[in-house]
């Protein structure tokens, strides 16, 4: 196993997670602002998850539920079921996530941090989920102290510091200045812009 964080476009996608209790509320938890369309299939399904945009479907898995499907959550409580599962999605070529064993995988959860548009996902490869937590709320206090969406105001004005710089290297510095006044709370505008590219050119 080497699991390598491609973070990947799911908005519109397919996702069904099979099994409808605490685990999978947790993995419904993380994936819905990410809007893709989920459908759970379960004899029960927890109340929690009836709060969040899914399509439910209230019976034992069956192996046509696979069609159509772009990745697949194996949540329930059964081994055999699950195995199952994972097989399955093996001999048809679907991403699986089996929350009951680890060797049964193709991608895995991280513990995420988001905030504003920055994403962080942590994994320790599988083997300790109670330790990605950790350290995971470890970023949530560092990024609780940044006050300002860094990142969107560097978005902003991506455009046009790039038709007006010359070069990757000049750009670098002027993108390098910007951080550094977005991480001290400047105000930012236009003419400071311009006035960082003229002071690195
Ligand atoms: C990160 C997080 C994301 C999320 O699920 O949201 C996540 N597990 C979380 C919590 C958690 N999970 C478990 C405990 C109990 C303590 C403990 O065992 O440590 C706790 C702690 C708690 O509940 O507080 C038990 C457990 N987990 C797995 C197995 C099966 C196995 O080990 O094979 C078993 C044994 C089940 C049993 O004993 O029957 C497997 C996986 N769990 C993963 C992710 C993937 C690897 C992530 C990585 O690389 O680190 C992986 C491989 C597959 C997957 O699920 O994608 C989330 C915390 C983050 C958050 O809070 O945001
Ligand atoms: N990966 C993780 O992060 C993690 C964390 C803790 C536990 N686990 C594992 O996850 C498993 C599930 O834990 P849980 O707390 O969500 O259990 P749970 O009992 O709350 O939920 C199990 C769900 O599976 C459903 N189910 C059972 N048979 C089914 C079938 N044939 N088809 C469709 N749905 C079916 C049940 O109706 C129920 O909704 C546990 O066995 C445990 O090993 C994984």
């Amino acid at each position: 196993m080497a699991y390598f964080p491609f973070y990947i476009d799911i908005e519109n996608k397919n996702i069904l997670v099979v099994g409808g209790g605490t685990v999978a509320l947790r993995k419904i938890e993380k994936l819905s602002p990410f809007k893709p369309s989920i459908t759970v299939v379960s004899p029960k399904i927890c109340e929690e998850i009836l709060k969040f945009n899914v399509k439910v479907v209230e019976r034992e898995f069956d192996d046509n539920d696979l069609n159509g499907a772009f990745c697949v959550i194996s949540a329930t409580d059964n081994e055999q079921v699950n195995s199952h599962i994972f097989e399955l999605c093996k001999e048809k070529n679907i991403l699986v996530n089996t929350v009951d064993d680890k060797e049964k995988c193709g991608f895995i959860f991280p513990a995420l941090v988001q905030k504003n548009s920055v994403t962080v996902g942590i994994t320790t490869s599988g083997k300790s989920p109670i330790y990605a937590k950790y350290l995971k709320e470890q970023f949530l206090n560092m990024l609780e102290n940044t006050n300002s969406d860094t990142a969107e105001t560097l978005w902003q004005y991506r455009e046009y510091i790039k038709e007006n710089t010359a070069d990757e290297e000049l750009r670098k510095k002027v993108f390098s200045a910007l951080m550094s006044m977005c991480l001290c709370g400047e105000s930012i505008d236009t003419d400071v812009v311009n006035k960082i590219i003229k002071e690195n050119s």
